[in-house]
């Protein structure tokens, strides 16, 4: 078993399934959403919820955080539709089984949940990060995923093009929600340092030609009122959008064996989690000269952020600047020669999780002696 401690239960209140998986404290307290969502059986929701722990003690290790992962999933029935009492309830369930773990674990938002559910969690917790501002905590963390995003995309055309700049270049955003539509905006407000230079000298120099060239779509057609600076495309033209780097922002499971036969980008970074089908789509990836960025690395600006603030207690200015540390994590990663990005990401975050390990057995002998 890989897992330290998986947590069944049925919400005392709302008789509906809660499954909390922690799977690793090594290096510190296991961090992860809180996802409520529709499974066909519940037992889909304990695998999505031990997978989704896993992949959250290696996006901690990578961020450098002093966390491991785990994950919370309520598996809702197909169909079924929580009223607002329920609902309260079911966080209080959610909490409950939170609190039982005596800190082990703490939890966040994610798909199904917002920030003011987690102060509905937090009346019976204290282990409920990403509050807003107003109850105390560190706000909405999309802005802050964004963030890490473009620092992401800095590296990425680093590493591809041979220059961090990102006026100039181009872009296509799938999914226009919370995080895409402040990817899209921060990418708007990019110029060359040539233009930034024109700039200097006299406004009528400024040369709009260099900004970046953007593309988006979304399902959600009313999503298009946040695509002024962008031209607006169909999901599918935005897949497979001849531009620099395509930035996926809506769900997972879109890189497959068959989208990647017809991408036309050079390059692929975005916040959207769990983008491979499989590991293996890696190597088609790798094969057709594609450069991806791990979602583990590029989407971690919002957790990093909200638990350096809410949970170590740092400055804003420090989280921001552990925030801009993606952009040096993924430049090692996308380095390391022999792999793909996917394997050298989970191996780095193996060696730190190992790493962690042997100084905790390490300190543990020293007081035993
Ligand atoms: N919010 C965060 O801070 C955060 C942090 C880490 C990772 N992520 C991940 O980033 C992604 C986006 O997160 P979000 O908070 O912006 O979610 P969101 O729900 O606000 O937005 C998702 C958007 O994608 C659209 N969409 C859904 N299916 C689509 C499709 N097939 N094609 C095009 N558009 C589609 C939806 O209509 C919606 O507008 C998710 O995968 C999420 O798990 C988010």
């Amino acid at each position: 078993m890989e897992h330290e401690n998986i947590v069944i239960r049925r919400g005392t209140r709302s008789g509906l399934p809660i499954i909390v998986a922690v799977h690793s404290t090594a290096l510190g307290q296991a961090i992860g959403g809180c996802r409520i969502a529709h499974y066909p059986h519940w037992r889909d929701g304990l695998t999505d919820a031990l997978r989704l722990s896993v992949a959250m003690s290696d996006k901690a290790a990578l961020a450098g955080l002093p966390n491991g992962g785990g994950k919370t999933v309520v598996a809702l029935p197909p169909g079924h539709v929580l009223d607002p009492a329920e609902r309260r309830d079911l966080l209080h369930d959610v909490g409950d089984v939170i609190a039982s773990l005596d800190g082990a674990y703490a939890t966040g938002p994610d798909v199904g949940t917002g920030p003011d559910d987690m102060v509905t969690i937090a009346e019976r917790t204290p282990y409920a990060f990403c509050r807003p501002v107003s109850a105390g905590g560190s706000g909405d963390s999309s802005v802050h995923t964004a963030a890490g995003v473009l620092a992401a995309l800095r590296a990425v055309c680093a590493e591809r093009f041979g220059s961090p700049e990102l006026g100039g270049r181009s872009f296509a955003v799938l999914g226009l929600g919370r995080v895409g539509t402040h990817v899209l905006r921060l990418l708007a407000q990019e110029k060359t340092a040539h233009e930034k230079a024109a700039q200097l000298r006299t406004a009528h120099e400024k040369t709009a030609k260099r900004k970046a060239i953007l593309y988006a779509a979304d399902v959600d057609e009313s999503r298009r009122v946040h695509a002024e600076n962008a031209t607006w495309v169909t999901p599918q033209e935005c897949l497979t959008a001849d531009v620099d780097v395509l930035i996926p922002s809506a769900l997972g499971g879109l890189l497959t064996p068959s989208t990647v036969p017809h991408l036309r980008c050079a390059a692929i970074a975005g916040p959207a989690n769990n983008q491979l089908d499989e590991p293996a789509t890696a190597d088609l990836l790798r094969d057709r000269g594609i450069l991806w960025a791990p979602d583990l690395v590029v989407s971690a600006g919002g957790i990093i952020h909200a638990t350096a603030v809410e949970l170590h207690h740092e400055t804003s200015e420090q989280a921001g600047a552990r925030v801009e540390a993606i952009a040096g994590t993924l430049t090692e990663i996308l380095r390391t020669t022999g792999s793909t990005p996917l394997e050298a990401a989970r191996t780095k975050a193996q060696a730190v999780r190992e790493k962690a390990r042997r100084e905790t057995h390490r300190r543990r002998d020293q007081r035993a002696a």
